[in-house]
């Protein structure tokens, strides 16, 4: 037959065909992928599987902020196959966080810490309805009667702290944590336990944070490079049973202080706090008890935050004794010599409130926020950033960007949130809102209890300026002990200051016996 030699049989046309299919399928899969790499934002170049990841150092927020000079406001990082994006600028962050947020409001999953928190701590908690739970009630807390009531504690705080500096100089920094911690605990808690009691539950907590935040970092554990690690069995993998006994401690101590707080409203104590509305209204907000104790750690941990606030803002009233001055004079002004500040007092003080602004812009106490995850590929001005990726926020850059805050950005100056005629605070940088900085977050996940901060550290602040002048410390020769201005410790909670030492001087003869007999007044020698 003609041709028959060369005739092709169906199987091997359909082989061929096949093949032909598979490469064409390759081949789209490739340039796509290339394209997409063309559309992916500008970057660092890295080295095979790793990377950028070797790249970012100990304080990536510094690396970050070089790195922006060269490839500008957003960024692509490859962490050793994991895709990151990092937002250099104020109107980046405003439009990727803020405007997107319905695909990056999600946060990075990460096995262990995920499974030592059994999903349920909220700063970690995927964009789900677990979280939007818990989000529901802590806004909701917050926002009614709780911050108002605690003001109260504030105060009662405020006067401890004052007293307790200037009676034993030389653990200010202890001073600034427990008055902290005190507070938030009266937030979350209603209460302020027995001191034995309450150091116990700080320390709890504490050990806590460290245990997540050593496992959240990069490296810490094989699985979160080869997740199919998760299916090996709990007998051959050390780290899952590492992480089931963590759980399983530290969700027996949130229930136990939250049974505290049920038993102490069973007896009449009616004090406003979060738990108290947690046990009265769960069922409005759907929480489940576990999760319900998981959300009340939550706010106590991050609560704590705060008090790195307190010592940067130690650090720059020595090193800005121009801004130390001028509060003094405000409150001089307003509140005078003869009465202890009040929690009323606060509202009309701006340069106090434009003082505590600063310090968390300043040196905020988390410079690269907490981190996001696009859940969805999300296309920002012709780049693609894929879905997955992780997304940061470099709140350190966003506010040394003298676009937004002038050429002293790098300063402390908590004049430039004060308008010259009329000595009153002015709107920040435009997509700061009413914060004026970025170092609450932003978009569904802002931090739900920044008001609550803010009013304690205006509270704190102005109590402790009252009652005293904060300076540094000389040595023998009359010389400033140096302090390490650009040092900082990261302890997986807040970025804080290196310790330093400081003298602290009453203001005016009486301040002792006043800030002791306000002491006495409220009950805190019985404490
Ligand atoms: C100066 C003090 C504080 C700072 C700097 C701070 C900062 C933050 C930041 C950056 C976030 C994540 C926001 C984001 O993803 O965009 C956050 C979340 C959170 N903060 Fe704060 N916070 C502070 C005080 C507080 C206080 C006093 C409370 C409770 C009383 C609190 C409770 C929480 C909770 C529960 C979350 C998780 C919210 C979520 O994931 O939806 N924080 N905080």
């Amino acid at each position: 037959m003609p041709g028959q030699g060369h005739s092709i049989s169906v199987g091997s046309r359909l082989i061929i065909l096949s093949i032909v299919l598979l490469g064409a399928g390759l081949l789209v899969s490739y340039v796509h992928n290339q394209w997409k790499r063309r559309k992916l934002p500008p970057g660092p170049p890295g080295l095979p599987v790793l990377g950028n990841a070797l790249q970012l150092g100990e304080f990536p927020w510094h690396k970050f902020t070089a790195w922006k000079e060269k490839y500008g406001p957003l960024i692509y990082l490859d962490g050793a196959g994991q895709p990151i994006v990092v937002i250099n600028t104020l109107e980046v962050a405003v439009d990727l966080l803020d405007r997107k947020a319905g695909v990056t409001s999600d946060r990075p999953h990460i096995i262990v810490p995920d499974m030592m928190t059994g999903g349920l701590f909220t700063p970690f908690v995927g964009h789900n309805d677990i979280w939007r739970r818990m989000r529901k009630a802590t806004q909701e807390s917050l926002r009614t009667g709780t911050a108002q009531f605690n003001k109260a504690a504030q105060h009662k705080d405020g006067v401890q702290l004052a007293l307790s500096m200037l009676t034993d100089p030389s653990h200010w920094y202890a001073h600034c944590r427990q008055a902290v911690a005190s507070t938030i605990m009266q937030v979350t808690y209603g209460k302020s336990p027995p001191m034995w009691k309450y150091t116990e539950n700080v320390a709890k907590f504490h050990e806590f944070v460290d245990g997540v935040t050593r496992a959240a970092m990069p490296g810490a554990h094989y699985v979160e490079i080869a997740p199919w690690l998760r299916y090996v069995p709990s007998q051959f993998a050390p780290w899952k049973r590492m992480a089931g006994a963590f759980f399983a401690k530290h969700s027996k101590s949130f229930r136990d202080i939250y049974e505290d707080t049920r038993t102490t409203l069973d007896t009449g104590d009616q004090s406003l706090s979060l738990v108290r509305d947690f046990i009265q209204d769960g069922a409005k907000y759907g929480l489940s008890q576990e999760e319900a104790y998981w959300l009340a750690a939550a706010a106590f941990a991050g609560g704590q935050a705060a008090y790195g606030v307190l010592a940067w803002w130690m650090m720059a009233m020595i090193l800005f004794p121009e801004t130390q001055r001028r509060a003094h004079e405000e409150i001089d002004r307003i509140i005078g010599r003869g009465r202890i500040p009040s929690i009323q007092d606060c509202e009309n003080l701006p340069y106090m409130q434009a003082m505590v602004k600063e310090s968390i812009r300043w040196r905020p106490i988390d410079p690269i926020g907490l981190p996001r995850r696009a859940s969805e590929e999300v296309h920002y001005q012709g780049y693609v950033i894929p879905k997955g990726t992780t997304m940061i926020a470099n709140v350190w850059a966003m506010h040394r960007d003298a676009r937004s805050y002038g050429p002293d950005a790098h300063l402390f100056n908590p004049a430039r949130f004060i308008d010259d005629e009329t000595g009153k605070l002015k709107p920040g940088p435009a997509g700061t809102k009413e914060e004026s900085h970025v170092t609450f977050g932003f978009g569904r996940r802002i931090c739900p209890g920044r008001h609550v901060a803010v009013s304690m550290l205006v509270m704190q602040m102005t109590l402790v300026l009252w009652a005293m002048k904060i300076e540094g410390l000389r040595d023998g020769k009359g010389e400033h002990v140096p302090i390490d201005v650009d040092g900082c410790i990261d302890d997986g909670l807040v970025v804080r200051p290196i310790p330093f030492g400081v003298k602290l001087t009453p203001r005016f003869p009486e301040v002792l016996a006043m800030l002791e007999k306000e002491y006495i007044a409220l009950g805190l020698n019985d404490e």
